[in-house]
Parts: C-alpha cells; sequence; structure tokens
C-alpha cells in the first residue's frame, strides 16, 4: 500500500519512518528548500534530527506528486493547516481517505478537528471517508521504534477498523475507535493541562500537586467532551488519559516546557520562539475557555492556564495560589 504523509514536522517525519517499515511512503513538506534538505541529508534537520528517513521514503514538496498513486492520506500538519490542506485534498484527490493527526481546538471557530474537515471539503462531493489519529506518542519515540498504541477514530467503526488492520504494527499498536468527538477533545485539551503541569513543576509545586493536577485536569476534559457530545469512557483510554499522562510527566513535551519556561517568567512570544516547534495547546487553551464559558461548564485550571499565558504581567505564583485559594467543594467528575 502507498501512503502519503502530509506535513514534515517532527510528527509527520516520525509517522513516515514509522509506516515505512510496513507500507511505501511519500512525504510532503510545504517548504522546498526543507525537502531538497531532507532528501540529500536522509534527516529531518529541523524538526526530527535524532533518526535518519529510510531510503524508501520519498520527500517531495509537489504536492500532486505526494498524492499520486496513494490509497491513503496522513494529514499531520499543525492544526492552523488542516482546512488548506483537506481543501488541497479535495480538489486533488477527492476520493483519497484520509486520517488527521493534528491535536487541538480552533480558537476562533471554536472547532474541533473533525468540524475543520467537514467545513473544507467541498459540498458537491461526497463526505471524506476520514478519520482521526490521536493518542500518547512522542514523535521522537516512534520513529526510535519505541513501542506506542495509538486510537484510528472514525463515525463510520468499520471504516475505522478497516484501516487499523492495514496500519497496525506490533510496536505501533493501533486500537479502533467510534468517538471522534471524545478522542479529539482528550487530544486537545491534554496540551493544556500539560501547560499547567510544566508550570507547577517549574514552581517547584511537587508530586502531590502534579497527581492533583493531572486528576482534577482529566475531568475539566471529560466536562467539555461531555457538553460537546463525547463518551466519558473514551477520556478514560487512550486519547484521554493515556495522552494526559504521557504530556503532563514527559520531558519530550513541547507543552510541557511552555509551563516550564513561564514559570521562570518569560513572555510568551519569547517561549514560542525557543520552542522552534508548535505548542498547541496555547490556541487550545482561548478556545477551551470559550467554550466553558458558552457551555457553562467549571474548567478552572484552563482558566488558569489562560491568565498564565495570556496576561504576562501576572507572576505564575499569584495564578496558582489563585488557583488553591478556591472554595472547598465535592470531587466531582
Ligand atoms: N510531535 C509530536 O510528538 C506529536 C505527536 C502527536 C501529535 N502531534 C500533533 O501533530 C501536529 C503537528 O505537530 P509537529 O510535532 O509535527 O509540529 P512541528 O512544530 O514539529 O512541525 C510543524 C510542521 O508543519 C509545517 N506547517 C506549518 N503550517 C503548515 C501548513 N499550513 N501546511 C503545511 N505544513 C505546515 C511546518 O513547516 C513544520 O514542518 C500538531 O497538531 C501536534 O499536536 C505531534
Ligand atoms: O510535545 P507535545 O506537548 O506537543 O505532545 C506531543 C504529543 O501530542 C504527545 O502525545
Amino acid at each position: 500500500m502507498q501512503l502519503a504523509v502530509l506535513g514534515a514536522g517532527a510528527w509527520g517525519t516520525a509517522l513516515a519512518i514509522a509506516m515505512a517499515r510496513r507500507h511505501r511512503v511519500r512525504l510532503w513538506c510545504r517548504d522546498p528548500a526543507q525537502a531538497q534538505q531532507i532528501t540529500h541529508e536522509r534527516c529531518n534537520r529541523r524538526y526530527l534530527p535524532e533518526v535518519p528517513l529510510p531510503e524508501d521514503v520519498a520527500v517531495t514538496a509537489d504536492f500532486p506528486e505526494a498524492l499520486a498513486g496513494a490509497d491513503l492520506a496522513l494529514i499531520v500538519t499543525p492544526l492552523a493547516g488542516l482546512g488548506a490542506t483537506v481543501a488541497a485534498l479535495a480538489r486533488e484527490r477527492p476520493n483519497l481517505p484520509f486520517l488527521w493527526a493534528c491535536k487541538g481546538i480552533d480558537p476562533e471557530r471554536l472547532a474541533l478537528p473533525h468540524r475543520i474537515v467537514t467545513e473544507a471539503w467541498p459540498e458537491t462531493l461526497l463526505p471524506p471517508r476520514a478519520g482521526v489519529l490521536t493518542g500518547p506518542s512522542f514523535a521522537l519515540e516512534v520513529a526510535r521504534n519505541l513501542p506506542t498504541a495509538l486510537v484510528l477514530a472514525a463515525a463510520d467503526a468499520h471504516w475505522a477498523k478497516h484501516w487499523v488492520e492495514q496500519l497496525h504494527q506490533p510496536r505501533l499498536r493501533l486500537y479502533a475507535h467510534d468517538d471522534v468527538v471524545g478522542a479529539e477533545v482528550g487530544g486537545a485539551l491534554k496540551n493544556v493541562i500539560a501547560i499547567a503541569a510544566g508550570v507547577a513543576d517549574g514552581l517547584g509545586c511537587g508530586l502531590n500537586a502534579r497527581a492533583a493536577l493531572i486528576t482534577r485536569g482529566l475531568a475539566e476534559i471529560a466536562r467539555l467532551a461531555r457538553a460537546l457530545g463525547g463518551r466519558d469512557e473514551t477520556l478514560m483510554g487512550l486519547a484521554g488519559m493515556g495522552d494526559l499522562i504521557l504530556t503532563t510527566t514527559g520531558q519530550l513535551s513541547r507543552n510541557r516546557r511552555v509551563g516550564l519556561m513561564r514559570a521562570t517568567g518569560k513572555p510568551l512570544a519569547e517561549i514560542l520562539t525557543e520552542l522552534g516547534h508548535v505548542a498547541e495547546g496555547v490556541p487550545t487553551t482561548r478556545a477551551a475557555v470559550a467554550l466553558a464559558r458558552r457551555h457553562g461548564i467549571e474548567m478552572p485550571i484552563a482558566e488558569a492556564v489562560h491568565r498564565l499565558l495570556f496576561e504576562p504581567d501576572l507572576a505564575a505564583e499569584a495564578v496558582v495560589e489563585a488557583l488553591l485559594a478556591r472554595d472547598p467543594k465535592f470531587e466531582r467528575p
């Protein structure tokens, strides 16, 4: 089978390396200079310098060439590029099934990825055959073939199961799911809680505080997922709790690093420049807080992260103190 991986950041490159263990892969990179660099050096020096690209992964900056002969496309741009990539895919290969692997919520339209896909898809075409690929997965570990388990969710469970069978590997285990909303909310919101965990760790709040943040963070995520039509049980699985544990505790998380740097008092713009990669938790925090207000849901951790990110003059300690000063209550999911 031939796969087109659209997006050559850390995650697109890692997925191309992993998928090439079972399939032929073409990796599309929107920047021609970067495509040339990867082709010549067989390594994505900017986004995943640690792992060489197998010889049989073809790299191109030509979108139609990436899709020629493909049986499936994996869209692995940041969320901000999803709509444009889907629209281009619809023009080039309107019948090609695809998966998106970006995590986040659009802060302007307050839209989850599946809605961005639907809105970018031309009404004149049949609905796309598509789903989301998500779950606890640091790019570097997947590229190094360390054991990883992911969720492939689509409204049509049979379709999801079919693609799980095609893509599954012993060290890249895929689980089929039919709760797209739950899977997407889990993948988006864990980044917000990871920023909070980074701040708490950066301030030396301790391991008890981190465990509390993870648990109460999961309660906030589940509340939002429920309001948007997702199922609780999904949030207890890989796409929810699994990804939350990884991102709040793993040193490789970019979102957690945003929190660690914020704890030192660095301004957000400087943090993002230093990071050099997308941190989806930043725009998603805006979206989460707006959605919580719209649906009347309590999300105190997300609110605190919002203040930390977008009120630059506030000391991180003051925001944490305000979070801790909330009135006692029943522990509710
Ligand atoms: N890195 C990981 O471990 C990981 C794991 C799972 C999911 N994800 C998700 O995958 C998505 C991509 O993350 P990443 O780690 O690859 O990011 P990255 O910062 O490493 O790279 C981003 C890449 O996307 C390209 N890009 C930016 N805007 C684009 C657009 N409009 N169209 C096409 N390409 C565009 C950039 O040139 C760059 O190559 C994010 O939503 C992220 O949350 C990342
Ligand atoms: O590095 P982060 O924080 O973007 O997280 C990467 C993946 O989403 C972890 O599953």
